[in-house]
């Protein structure tokens, strides 16, 4: 088994506020993991330590592979086309437009590609932010939240592609509520840990 995201006995404070300690985890190809608890117990913000933007108080947080993160903050330019908003990441990201267009696809977005990210509805703008973490071929995915807003087709095609990125070697940390109906996912309750 090749881990691509170990934290080792990571300790967060948010404020003043000690939100976990002693949290270990590895992913390795092919894993989802599972965060799950009330508002508050720390799921976002243990996302940002596993993607470097935010500083564990204690522990070590190892990337062994590219990461792509999804959460609240669009990062997609409201102002551009879909595809060009797209196509500005894929630069960034260093990936062709073949692959832009194959997550495009699998996001079911073609009709709304010269649409201005921000006209696009809630659920629409989630299945874009998906496109980009898609395209990206990070191994490492960081997703909070990713469902939020989506309909039911939309997250029918987020498991699918969930799926298919742990059978291609990658691996998935999720932060939500719901387990979106994933297959053999492991769990880690942030709220048992309070
Ligand atoms: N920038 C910040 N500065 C100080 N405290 C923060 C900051 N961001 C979040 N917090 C606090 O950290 C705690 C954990 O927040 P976080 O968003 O990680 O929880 P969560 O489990 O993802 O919650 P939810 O289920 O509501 O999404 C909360 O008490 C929150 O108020």
């Amino acid at each position: 088994m090749t881990a691509l995201l170990r934290l080792d006995r990571v300790a967060c404070i948010r404020g003043d506020r000690l939100l976990f300690e002693s949290l270990s985890l590895t992913l390795n190809r092919g894993d989802a993991l599972w965060l799950r608890g009330p508002n508050g117990t720390g799921k976002s913000s243990l996302i940002r330590v596993a993607a470097g933007l935010l500083r564990a108080a204690a522990g070590t947080v190892e990337r062994y592979e590219r990461s792509a993160l999804i959460d609240e903050n669009a990062a997609l330019d409201t102002e551009l086309p879909l595809r060009r908003a797209l196509d500005f990441w894929a630069r960034i990201d260093t990936v062709d437009g073949h692959s832009v267009d194959r997550a495009i696809a699998e996001m079911a977005l073609a009709p709304l590609a010269e649409v201005p990210v921000g006209m696009l509805s809630t659920g629409q703008r989630k299945r874009a932010a998906m496109v980009r973490v898609i395209a990206s071929g990070a191994p490492i995915w960081l997703l909070d939240e990713p469902a939020n807003g989506m309909d039911d087709a939309a997250q029918a095609r987020l498991v699918a592609a969930i799926a298919k990125h742990r059978a291609n070697g990658g691996a998935v940390l999720l932060a939500s509520h719901f387990p979106l109906g994933l297959g053999d996912l492991a769990e880690l309750d942030l709220g048992a840990l309070a």
